[in-house]
């Protein structure tokens, strides 16, 4: 399980996030919304360890996050960051093997390179296995990166799961494809928590929604409790409609125009 019990990150005399409390249990797949510069990135970045929290407690199964060593947490969550940079010409299969470096010493196991297998299988990259990374389209590397993460926590029950805009560059399948392996992945017992600006793949895949604003928790909940059209308004500044999608029973939210001057352009 992990536990956010008010936590904050300030930089900079700049409380980027404040005060935000919550909880996700294995089984559970958790959405972050919020608008541009809303501290999402941030959030992520301390649930993951890379950054610690100024203030307040956050644990992974009743320990505090700061307190795993690099190697301790690299066989606990796994994290696919907005931007990978990737500079040296490596095999697709090779970026893919990277994912499991925590799991062995000096050369992979036959277990290893099956785990790789199987994933780059469901992530749709065994045919890239061969290509050079950097000769990749951007959706290409995209997929790569995920089935790097997924092989790191593939086989570590109770996993965490940390995403940063995982569809963003990605096909309308992919985007559909990712998500459903996000979520079969919970139903299996990982705790996964993606970053998302699309509403709608929101509504269709979390459990739970925590929407952020100006770096606070702003809502919590089921997608049916937390998107409204007043909620949109709040945190997005952006007029909608919200319907109920009558196959899923799930909100469906439909932009208004935007109200942007545009006399400037005419
Ligand atoms: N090291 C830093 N120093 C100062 N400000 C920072 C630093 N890192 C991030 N910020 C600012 O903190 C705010 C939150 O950034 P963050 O990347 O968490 O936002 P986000 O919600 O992920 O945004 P986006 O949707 O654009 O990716 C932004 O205004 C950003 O400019």
């Amino acid at each position: 399980m992990l536990i956010a019990e008010n936590i904050s990150y300030e930089t900079g005399n700049r409380m980027l996030v404040r005060d935000v409390s919550f909880s996700i249990r294995p089984g559970e797949m958790l959405v972050v919304l919020g608008a541009n510069g809303a501290g999402k990135s941030t959030l992520l970045r301390m649930l993951s360890g890379e950054r610690k929290p100024s203030k307040g407690s956050l644990t992974l199964h009743h320990k505090e996050v700061s307190h795993y060593s690099a190697p301790e947490l690299a066989l606990k969550r796994a994290v696919l960051n907005q931007q990978n940079v990737v500079n040296m010409a490596f095999l697709t299969h090779e970026i893919v093997m990277m994912g499991r470096y925590p799991h062995y010493q000096n050369d992979p196991s036959l277990k290893d390179r099956e785990i790789c297998e199987e994933v780059m299988k469901l992530t749709g990259t065994t045919h890239l296995s061969e290509r050079s990374y950097l000769s990749l389209s951007g959706g290409e590397q995209q997929r790569v990166q995920l089935s790097r993460i997924l092989v790191q926590i593939w086989d570590v029950p109770n996993a965490l799961l940390l995403m940063d805009e995982p569809v963003a560059g990605l096909d309308l399948q992919y985007q559909q494809q990712t998500l459903a392996i996000a979520k079969a992945l919970s139903k299996k017992g990982f705790m996964v928590i993606s970053i998302l600006h699309d509403i709608n793949l929101a509504a269709q895949y979390a459990d739970r929604i925590l929407m952020l604003k100006n770096g606070r928790k702003w809502y919590d909940g089921t997608a049916s409790e937390v998107l409204s059209t007043k909620n949109i308004y709040e945190v997005f500044e952006i007029d909608s409609d919200v319907f109920t999608n009558p196959k899923t029973l799930k909100p469906f939210f439909i932009p208004k125009n935007s109200t942007v001057n545009l006399s400037s352009i005419s």
